[in-house]
């Protein structure tokens, strides 16, 4: 019983220290689309206080001095061989648009990353309508083919996100004003900071340390990092010791009740 009252001390202390995960992205990014995805389910599964970072990827090029992947023919073609089957492994729907430099480096996604900065200046309470929002922009470029910079594209996506169109028109002029541009400029310099070179970009703050993960791949370690591990150790535990005490109970129930 002793070791049962310690493990379920244990366990409820691992629970109410919530880990913060920031996770720095750009709908531009098919990559960050996974890792978003991704760390959204497991928000439910692992004990984390998540944080969308809404930033900009071009940004982040220039500051760091690094170029896109997909400039690079070999990478491009092993990039999309590889989207194709984590889109399928992890059942977020990419599908490259037609022509993916007009889509990525003519185009762009300024406007876009705006647009979401000022929903989340707007937003109280919560990410739901910035994750919403992300979702839907990342669903336009990443999966149907379809414009990102224009305002109606934007308001679009908004609509289909749940918010209203008089919502939307004031998200929009206040995407373009100074104080939106200089939020999606302070997110990319946190994250040019924590030395980004590329989205996404997941920040696991554990005992009062930055540990920096680039990719959509790096989950294991991610899990490791936040101590997952010893949660599953202790739950494991905590399962041999019930199972060892309610065999011990039904031994003693039946002794009891066997006649001499
Ligand atoms: N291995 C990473 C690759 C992520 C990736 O290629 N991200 C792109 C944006 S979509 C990037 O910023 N790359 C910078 C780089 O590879 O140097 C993953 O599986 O997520």
């Amino acid at each position: 019983m002793c070791n049962i009252v310690i493990i379920v001390e244990k366990i409820l202390q691992m629970a109410s220290s919530r880990k913060v995960i920031e996770l720095f992205y750009d709908v531009v990014s098919p990559y960050s689309w996974l890792g978003f995805e991704v760390m959204c389910r497991y928000r439910n599964v692992w004990n984390i206080d998540l944080k969308l970072r809404p930033a900009f990827l071009g940004g982040i090029m220039q500051g760091s001095g690094n170029k896109p992947p997909g400039l690079v023919p070999n990478k491009f073609l092993y990039m999309t061989t590889d989207l194709h089957r984590l889109a399928q492994y992890f059942q977020v729907p990419i599908s490259p648009p037609a022509d993916p430099f007009e889509a990525m480096f003519e185009k762009g996604s300024l406007s876009a990353m705006r647009f979401v900065a000022a929903v989340q200046e707007r937003e109280v309470g919560g990410d739901k309508q910035v994750e919403q929002v992300s979702r839907e922009l990342w669903m336009r470029i990443w999966s149907q083919d379809k414009d990102i910079t224009q305002p109606a594209s934007l308001s679009e996506a908004a609509m289909k996100a749940g918010l209203s169109a008089c919502e939307v028109e004031e998200l929009l002029k206040l995407s373009t004003s100074k104080e939106i541009k200089d939020k999606l400029k302070r997110s990319t310099q946190e994250a040019l900071d924590h030395r980004a070179f590329g989205f996404p970009l997941a920040v696991c703050h554990v005992n009062g340390k930055a540990e920096v993960f680039f990719g959509s791949d790096r989950f294991e370690l991610i899990a490791h990092c936040i101590g997952q591990h010893i949660l599953e150790e202790l739950l494991a535990s905590l399962a041999n010791e019930l199972a060892t005490s309610v065999a011990g109970c039904a031994l003693t129930n039946h002794q009891s009740h066997t006649p001499n």
